[in-house]
């Protein structure tokens, strides 16, 4: 069974899609994307909704800090979209109407380049498709397009992560942080932890999203599926859904590991702390934004991975901290293997702004993020080695 050009509404969604399949998964061209009927057979075992929930409009700053960001909990917050125009924005007819013509970035080629679909197609994709794993968009700079910039005036960043401090780098230098994402049933995140020792929220404005969350110090070998399980998709969240989650699910899983799951409703925030794995299905259309951020509570787990993966960011971000926040340095300093002094001295620093090659995660680490590398976010990245739509794209560092 192969798709028809029928199945789509405008007539040149066919071509568009596939012309942007065979960028984003050449691999795929000969085996199909839908080949193994996944839309007719995918059923992920009932839900154990085990996250703790928080009316965001009850819970302080520090209350949030105190009970959730400091001892790394994950929690979902509900409310804080109440008064986000996204609401009415963001329902999947005013967004095809409005940004018709506009690209969104909906993959990766093999050089790391964006694989971008007009919305148009795209939305026309999302109704129809039947693929086992299908294309997601995950677009970090929809805020700096020119036509699609608007976007960032439908949401708020919630209070209790405003003091993201990589805003004091310059923005150009700062790692992707922000992402538009929408997708259909079955598209989703494979297993991964957020680039740079950074949290993440994210908020559903449209739809439900399955989430399963492991603890840090999982292995990364135990939360992966096996070599035997990668199959076709080997860096998809259904992948993992249709494998990993078996065992997540067996009595037989280490109870230090014990993972916490949920489904993710409309108007609801996600907090993923640092360094939890996690992984994302969605159960049908989706659409959500998510930011990863640094805060006084993880720059700890943060800065020596910058140090590392970026170095040239560190030393830049250093000086803009040293002059506008210069109480954070004492955290700096007190999770540093390198002198101060030598923050300073820009003639050791030999690597490019603009390689990726700085962007890597941290491979003594269990860290690995795809929308990952914050030097990547989110999609497909070889350095951070899978998912995360992008959050990792060296495009913008
Ligand atoms: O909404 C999703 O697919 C999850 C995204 C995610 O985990 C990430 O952006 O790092
Ligand atoms: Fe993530």
């Amino acid at each position: 069974m192969s798709l028809g050009k029928d199945r789509y509404s405008l007539p040149r969604s066919y071509k568009r899609v596939s012309h942007a399949k065979e960028k984003a998964r050449p691999e795929l061209r000969k085996f199909g994307w839908d080949t193994l009927g996944y839309a007719e057979s995918f059923n992920p075992p009932p839900l154990k909704d085990t996250i703790p929930r928080v009316d965001g409009k009850k819970i302080s700053v520090d209350e949030f800090r105190r009970d959730f960001e400091r001892p790394r909990i994950p929690v979902i917050l509900t409310g804080l979209t109440d008064d986000w125009n996204a609401h009415e924005k963001w329902t999947l007819e005013r967004l095809s109407k409005k940004y018709r013509n506009q690209n969104f970035k909906c993959g990766e080629d093999d050089h790391g380049n964006s694989v971008r679909m007009k919305m148009k197609y795209y939305h026309d994709y999302m109704l129809n498709n039947r693929d086992d794993s299908p294309l997601y968009i995950f677009d970090s700079s929809f805020a700096e397009r020119r036509k699609t910039k608007k976007l960032s005036e439908d949401y708020k960043v919630p209070k209790f992560f405003e003091d993201d401090l990589f805003h004091y780098a310059d923005h150009k230098k700062r790692p992707p942080h922000r992402w538009f994402v929408m997708g259909p049933a079955r598209s989703g995140t494979a297993i991964h932890i957020d680039p740079l020792g950074t949290s993440a929220w994210n908020s559903l404005l449209l739809g439900y999203k399955r989430w399963v969350l492991i603890p840090p110090n999982a292995p990364r070998d135990l939360v992966k599926p096996m070599a035997h399980e990668k199959g076709k998709h080997p860096d998809e969240g259904i992948t993992w859904f249709q494998t990993v989650y078996k065992r997540v699910r067996s009595p037989a899983w280490p109870k230090e590991y014990a993972p916490i799951e949920c489904r993710q409703g409309p108007g609801e925030t996600m907090f993923v702390p640092s360094g939890w794995w996690h992984v994302v299905i969605n159960e049908g259309l989706t659409v959500a934004v998510t930011h990863n951020y640094c805060s006084v509570e993880n720059l700890h787990l943060v800065w020596p991975k910058t140090v590392r993966g970026r170095p040239k960011l560190s030393k830049h971000w250093h000086r803009k901290l040293a002059e506008s926040r210069p109480e954070v340095l004492k955290i700096i300093n007190s999770c540093t293997d390198t002198p101060p002094q030598s923050l300073n001295d820009s003639s050791s620093d030999s690597s490019s702004s603009s390689s990726s090659s700085d962007d890597s995660s941290d491979s003594e680490t269990e860290e690995d993020s795809g929308r990952c590398g914050l030097g990547n976010r989110k999609r497909r990245n070889d350095v951070c080695t899978s998912e995360c739509p992008e959050k990792i794209s060296n495009s913008m560092v």
